[in-house]
């Protein structure tokens, strides 16, 4: 039986790029950095790394239709960016950071809760093996507020594999994890791609980019320069 968490149990109508952007201007009136070219295929990890303030987070905002393009174009699944397309809905799983907990949900029942809404068979079994794999099982039943940051950190990035998708967006997903945690993460992007899944991610971790990245974008008020992964490690270290 297939493991219904995994990727690529949805199907892209465009088996092309996920994500495609050519000269695309990012910001909030005006452009925070360079203009972009960047294309996301199934199987390909691309890492977007910069310095503090250089317009990673907003990048990716702008790719899952939470910012406006201020100019350029951008497609994400064939089409401009609309996060309320049923397409995008089902096929786009993001974790971007936000602390946006229900308060009187527990870890599990957040978990549950995203099974049900996107139709994963068997949710039981699923979330117990997400809340295992995260080390959640002894705050299974804690409410977000009774939480450690790195526990809530680990319950957003649960979330976000624990229902179908194509494409996965992270913004920083290393952020308040501890060294274990970081490297399963390197683990599971890796497991990504090989699954066929695709990954756009923004990171300042240089073990999470020399391990599971296939690309690197390295982000500049003055230029947008693309990078292998060991040369974007090495860059990170040198930010
Ligand atoms: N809502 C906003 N309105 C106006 N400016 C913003 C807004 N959010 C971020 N900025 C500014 O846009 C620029 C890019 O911010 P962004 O968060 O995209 O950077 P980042 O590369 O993700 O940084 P970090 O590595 O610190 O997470 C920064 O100068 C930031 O202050």
């Amino acid at each position: 039986m297939p493991v219904p968490a995994r990727p690529g149990t949805r199907p892209t109508p465009d088996t092309d790029a996920l994500v495609r952007a050519r000269e695309l201007r990012v910001g909030y009136d005006l452009p925070v950095c360079a203009p972009v070219d960047l294309t996301v295929h199934a199987g390909e990890v691309l890492a977007v790394i910069g310095a503090n303030g250089t317009g990673k987070s907003t990048l990716l905002r702008t790719v899952v239709g939470q910012l406006e393009p201020l100019g350029g174009r951008l497609e994400l699944l064939g089409a401009p960016p609309d996060e309320r397309s049923a397409q995008v809905r089902s096929t786009v799983a993001q974790d971007l950071g936000d602390d946006a907990f229900f308060p009187a949900l527990t870890v599990r029942e957040h978990l549950l809760l995203t099974c049900y809404g996107h139709g994963v068979p068997a949710p039981g079994e699923v979330v117990e093996e997400l809340v295992e794999e995260f080390g959640l099982v002894s705050r299974a039943d804690a409410l977000p507020s009774a939480l450690s940051s790195g526990q809530r950190r680990r319950l957003l990035l649960a979330a976000a594999l624990a229902r179908p998708r194509s494409l996965l967006v992270l913004d920083e997903p290393e952020q308040r994890l501890d060294a274990g945690m970081r490297n399963h993460l390197t683990e599971r992007l890796v497991e990504e791609r090989e699954a066929g899944g695709a990954v756009l991610l923004a990171t300042h971790d240089p073990a999470v980019v020399a391990g599971a990245a296939t690309a690197v974008l390295l982000i500049g008020e003055d230029q947008v320069q693309p990078l292998d992964p060991a040369a974007g490690a090495a860059a990170i270290d040198a930010l």
